[in-house]
């Protein structure tokens, strides 16, 4: 089973903030930087571009939902930037994903790039049972709603999904062996869950067959980044069970 180096989220505010910890993560194996919303809304293209230029892959987390068409255009865009992985929102339907898909895949192709992996969130790691039943109004259990989006996004040409590693499982049950599964929700033994609900540790990340985690502020936030971040990298791909 493919398996990745741990993605870090840089949901950082400036500039500075990004390119310290860009300059910092520069160890062996190399993280997959994470560039969110915040980031790229400031800085656009030009933060993936000084990323890119320090030598890592990028995961570029936009969630894009919206009607086909738009998403179509928006993910040719997205398609010409040389990223690695890219994100839409299941929710928003088979006919967006797949216009998603081939946008993307278009827009690579005109740029003479690999295509993007692209994947589906699910139902996003801060929503609970609770929420998804009193909120969203959903009769099926959180892991059945998880696999239905997985199902959904798969036929709609999606490579993979992002959900918890608790659901990684259930997801294999209806999906091909190539299909991936990108889980944040991650925090080391102890560590604060914030706005997270359904965390696991890297380790059991591991053991429920993650093939990759994301990681934003357990490593972010730490007074010593790169230790964080070798310590996790080391639970999910190294530590024996
Ligand atoms: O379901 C989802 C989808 C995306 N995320 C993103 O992952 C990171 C997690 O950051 P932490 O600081 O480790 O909580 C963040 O960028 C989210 O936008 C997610 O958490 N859950």
């Amino acid at each position: 089973m493919k398996r990745y180096s741990p993605m870090v989220a840089i949901d950082v505010a400036t500039k500075d903030e990004a390119i310290s910890l860009f300059d910092q993560l520069t160890v062996e194996p190399r993280p997959i930087l994470k560039l969110g919303m915040e980031l790229y809304y400031h800085f656009g293209p030009e933060i993936v571009r000084a990323a890119q230029q320090r030598g890592f892959k990028i995961f570029l987390d936009l969630k894009l939902h919206d009607i086909p068409n738009t998403v179509k255009r928006a993910m040719f865009v997205l398609g010409q930037l040389g990223v690695d992985f890219t994100t839409i929102h299941a929710a928003g339907g088979s006919e967006m994903v797949a216009a998603g898909a081939a946008g993307l895949r278009a827009g690579a192709a005109a740029a003479g790039l690999p295509a993007p992996r692209l994947l589906a969130i699910t139902q996003l790691t801060s929503i609970d049972e609770a929420a998804l039943h009193n909120e969203q109004h959903v009769d099926l259990s959180l892991v059945e709603s998880v696999q239905n989006y997985a199902r959904l996004a798969e036929g709609a040409g999606a490579d993979g999904v992002v959900c918890s590693a608790r659901e990684v499982q259930a997801i294999r049950q209806v999906t091909g062996p190539d299909f991936l599964c990108v889980t944040p929700g991650i925090r080391p033994q102890n560590a604060a869950k914030g706005d997270q609900k359904r965390v696991v540790t890297p380790r059991q990340a591991r053991q429920l067959g993650s093939n990759a985690i994301v990681v934003g502020r357990p490593i972010t936030q730490s007074g010593n980044p790169v230790k964080a971040y070798e310590q996790i990298e080391h639970d999910f791909l190294e530590a024996e069970d």
